[in-house]
Protein backbone atom coordinates (compact mmCIF):
# COMPACT_ATOMS: atom_id res chain seq x y z
CA UNK A 1 0.00 0.00 0.00
CA UNK A 2 1.01 3.54 -1.14
CA UNK A 3 2.24 6.33 1.68
CA UNK A 4 -0.36 9.26 1.94
CA UNK A 5 -0.61 12.66 2.63
CA UNK A 6 -1.09 11.35 6.89
CA UNK A 7 2.39 9.73 6.45
CA UNK A 8 1.51 5.86 5.95
CA UNK A 9 -0.67 3.59 5.99
CA UNK A 10 -0.79 -0.29 7.07
CA UNK A 11 -1.81 -3.52 5.37
CA UNK A 12 -1.92 -5.69 8.45
CA UNK A 13 -2.28 -5.63 11.94
CA UNK A 14 1.61 -6.82 12.00
CA UNK A 15 3.14 -3.53 10.71
CA UNK A 16 2.10 -1.20 14.11
CA UNK A 17 5.05 -2.69 16.51
CA UNK A 18 2.03 -3.69 18.73
CA UNK A 19 2.60 -6.42 21.36
CA UNK A 20 1.99 -10.21 20.95
CA UNK A 21 -0.73 -9.86 23.66
CA UNK A 22 -2.84 -7.38 21.62
CA UNK A 23 -2.19 -9.29 17.96
CA UNK A 24 -4.09 -12.25 19.66
CA UNK A 25 -6.29 -10.12 21.06
CA UNK A 26 -7.21 -8.83 17.65
CA UNK A 27 -6.76 -12.14 15.79
CA UNK A 28 -8.15 -14.32 18.04
CA UNK A 29 -11.01 -12.52 20.47
CA UNK A 30 -12.03 -9.93 18.36
CA UNK A 31 -11.60 -11.87 15.00
CA UNK A 32 -10.43 -9.40 12.77
CA UNK A 33 -8.72 -10.13 9.70
CA UNK A 34 -7.23 -6.63 8.65
CA UNK A 35 -7.71 -3.02 9.43
CA UNK A 36 -10.74 -1.17 8.61
CA UNK A 37 -10.17 1.89 6.18
CA UNK A 38 -9.89 4.43 9.07
CA UNK A 39 -7.25 1.81 11.21
CA UNK A 40 -4.95 1.49 8.21
CA UNK A 41 -4.71 5.51 8.63
CA UNK A 42 -4.59 6.48 11.44
CA UNK A 43 -3.18 4.00 13.54
CA UNK A 44 -0.07 4.19 11.99
CA UNK A 45 -0.64 8.15 13.57
CA UNK A 46 -1.03 6.65 16.68
CA UNK A 47 1.04 3.43 16.89
CA UNK A 48 4.56 4.12 15.50
CA UNK A 49 7.14 6.84 16.30
CA UNK A 50 7.04 10.09 15.53
CA UNK A 51 3.66 10.02 17.06
CA UNK A 52 1.39 12.42 15.58
CA UNK A 53 -1.51 14.88 17.06
CA UNK A 54 -5.00 13.40 15.10
CA UNK A 55 -8.51 13.67 14.77
CA UNK A 56 -10.08 11.51 13.02
CA UNK A 57 -13.67 11.29 11.21
CA UNK A 58 -15.67 7.89 10.01
CA UNK A 59 -19.07 6.60 9.83
CA UNK A 60 -20.45 4.93 12.46
CA UNK A 61 -19.38 1.16 12.98
CA UNK A 62 -16.32 2.26 10.57
CA UNK A 63 -13.83 0.87 13.55
CA UNK A 64 -12.89 4.19 15.34
CA UNK A 65 -13.46 3.05 18.68
CA UNK A 66 -10.84 0.16 18.15
CA UNK A 67 -8.49 3.26 16.98
CA UNK A 68 -8.26 4.62 20.20
CA UNK A 69 -8.55 1.25 22.03
CA UNK A 70 -5.83 -0.06 20.86
CA UNK A 71 -3.56 3.45 20.79
CA UNK A 72 -4.28 3.58 25.20
CA UNK A 73 -3.71 -0.49 25.28
CA UNK A 74 -0.46 0.37 23.98
CA UNK A 75 0.88 2.90 24.81
CA UNK A 76 0.17 2.70 28.36
CA UNK A 77 2.89 1.41 30.48
CA UNK A 78 1.61 -0.58 33.43
CA UNK A 79 4.56 -0.54 35.62
CA UNK A 80 4.26 3.79 35.98
CA UNK A 81 1.09 2.99 37.89
CA UNK A 82 -0.47 6.28 37.32
CA UNK A 83 -3.14 7.87 34.92
CA UNK A 84 -1.34 8.13 31.76
CA UNK A 85 -4.64 8.05 29.49
CA UNK A 86 -7.38 10.08 29.17
CA UNK A 87 -10.70 9.47 27.15
CA UNK A 88 -12.93 11.91 27.15
CA UNK A 89 -16.75 11.46 26.18
CA UNK A 90 -19.59 14.33 25.71
CA UNK A 91 -21.81 12.03 27.60
CA UNK A 92 -21.98 9.09 30.21
CA UNK A 93 -23.59 7.37 27.56
CA UNK A 94 -20.86 6.91 25.79
CA UNK A 95 -18.64 6.48 28.72
CA UNK A 96 -20.53 3.23 29.26
CA UNK A 97 -20.71 2.38 24.92
CA UNK A 98 -17.03 2.82 25.13
CA UNK A 99 -17.24 -0.66 27.01
CA UNK A 100 -13.98 -2.13 29.26
CA UNK A 101 -15.14 -5.67 28.14
CA UNK A 102 -14.36 -4.30 24.30
CA UNK A 103 -11.11 -2.83 25.97
CA UNK A 104 -10.21 -5.82 27.69
CA UNK A 105 -11.14 -7.75 24.82
CA UNK A 106 -8.71 -6.42 22.76
CA UNK A 107 -6.46 -6.67 25.08
CA UNK A 108 -5.63 -10.56 25.43
CA UNK A 109 -3.23 -10.65 27.63
CA UNK A 110 -5.12 -8.35 29.94
CA UNK A 111 -4.64 -10.21 33.18
CA UNK A 112 -1.00 -10.31 32.53
CA UNK A 113 -0.54 -6.83 31.29
CA UNK A 114 -1.94 -5.08 34.60
CA UNK A 115 -3.52 -2.31 32.42
CA UNK A 116 -6.30 -1.06 34.43
CA UNK A 117 -9.01 1.24 33.54
CA UNK A 118 -11.92 3.19 35.56
CA UNK A 119 -15.00 5.09 34.32
CA UNK A 120 -15.38 8.52 36.43
CA UNK A 121 -18.96 9.25 35.51
CA UNK A 122 -20.76 12.17 37.82
CA UNK A 123 -21.08 10.73 41.40
CA UNK A 124 -20.34 7.27 40.31
CA UNK A 125 -16.95 5.44 39.79
CA UNK A 126 -16.49 2.12 38.35
CA UNK A 127 -13.22 0.35 38.05
CA UNK A 128 -12.28 -3.17 37.07
CA UNK A 129 -15.96 -3.40 36.71
CA UNK A 130 -16.28 -4.09 40.54
CA UNK A 131 -15.90 -0.98 42.21
CA UNK A 132 -19.50 1.11 42.65
CA UNK A 133 -19.44 3.82 44.94
CA UNK A 134 -19.33 7.56 45.37
CA UNK A 135 -16.30 9.61 44.17
CA UNK A 136 -14.65 9.90 46.94
CA UNK A 137 -11.08 10.49 48.99
CA UNK A 138 -10.99 6.39 48.36
CA UNK A 139 -11.64 6.58 44.70
CA UNK A 140 -9.31 9.28 44.12
CA UNK A 141 -6.73 7.05 45.42
CA UNK A 142 -7.50 4.53 43.47
CA UNK A 143 -7.57 7.05 40.43
CA UNK A 144 -4.32 8.00 40.94
CA UNK A 145 -3.11 5.02 40.25
CA UNK A 146 -4.87 3.90 37.51
CA UNK A 147 -2.96 3.72 33.52
CA UNK A 148 -6.24 4.32 31.42
CA UNK A 149 -9.41 6.85 32.88
CA UNK A 150 -12.45 7.25 30.64
CA UNK A 151 -15.05 9.54 31.77
CA UNK A 152 -17.32 12.56 31.13
CA UNK A 153 -15.28 16.09 30.92
CA UNK A 154 -16.92 17.46 34.76
CA UNK A 155 -16.24 14.24 36.61
CA UNK A 156 -12.49 13.93 35.23
CA UNK A 157 -11.66 17.32 36.10
CA UNK A 158 -13.22 16.95 39.85
CA UNK A 159 -10.71 14.41 39.85
CA UNK A 160 -8.15 16.02 38.55
CA UNK A 161 -8.60 18.91 41.08
CA UNK A 162 -8.75 16.74 44.07
CA UNK A 163 -5.57 14.59 43.34
CA UNK A 164 -3.79 17.52 42.65
CA UNK A 165 -5.02 18.33 45.87
CA UNK A 166 -4.80 16.20 47.88
CA UNK A 167 -1.10 14.63 46.81
N1 LIG B 1 -10.57 -4.25 11.53
C1 LIG B 1 -11.75 -4.74 11.83
N2 LIG B 1 -12.17 -5.91 11.29
C2 LIG B 1 -13.38 -6.44 11.60
N3 LIG B 1 -14.27 -5.87 12.46
C3 LIG B 1 -13.91 -4.70 13.03
C4 LIG B 1 -12.65 -4.07 12.76
N4 LIG B 1 -12.57 -2.93 13.48
C5 LIG B 1 -13.71 -2.84 14.18
N5 LIG B 1 -14.52 -3.90 13.91
C6 LIG B 1 -15.86 -4.18 14.49
O1 LIG B 1 -16.76 -3.27 13.91
C7 LIG B 1 -17.68 -2.81 14.90
C8 LIG B 1 -17.58 -1.29 15.02
O2 LIG B 1 -16.26 -0.96 15.51
P1 LIG B 1 -16.02 0.33 16.39
O3 LIG B 1 -16.93 0.33 17.59
O4 LIG B 1 -14.55 0.44 16.64
O5 LIG B 1 -16.51 1.44 15.37
P2 LIG B 1 -16.86 2.97 15.61
O6 LIG B 1 -16.52 3.67 14.34
O7 LIG B 1 -16.19 3.47 16.84
O8 LIG B 1 -18.43 2.89 15.82
P3 LIG B 1 -19.43 4.07 16.33
O9 LIG B 1 -19.30 5.17 15.34
O10 LIG B 1 -20.76 3.40 16.30
O11 LIG B 1 -18.97 4.44 17.72
C9 LIG B 1 -17.34 -3.52 16.20
O12 LIG B 1 -18.18 -4.65 16.32
C10 LIG B 1 -15.89 -3.92 16.00
O13 LIG B 1 -15.59 -5.09 16.75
Amino acid sequence: MQANLFGGQVDLFEELNLSADLLKGLYVEMKFERPSKIQTISLPMILTPPYKHLIAQAHNGSGKTTCFVLGMLSRVDPKLTAPQALCICPTRELVIQVSLGKAYQVSYGKKSSGIRLIDLIKGLAIAKNEINRVLDEAIIEIVKALEIIKGVLSTIKTAVIKCSLSS
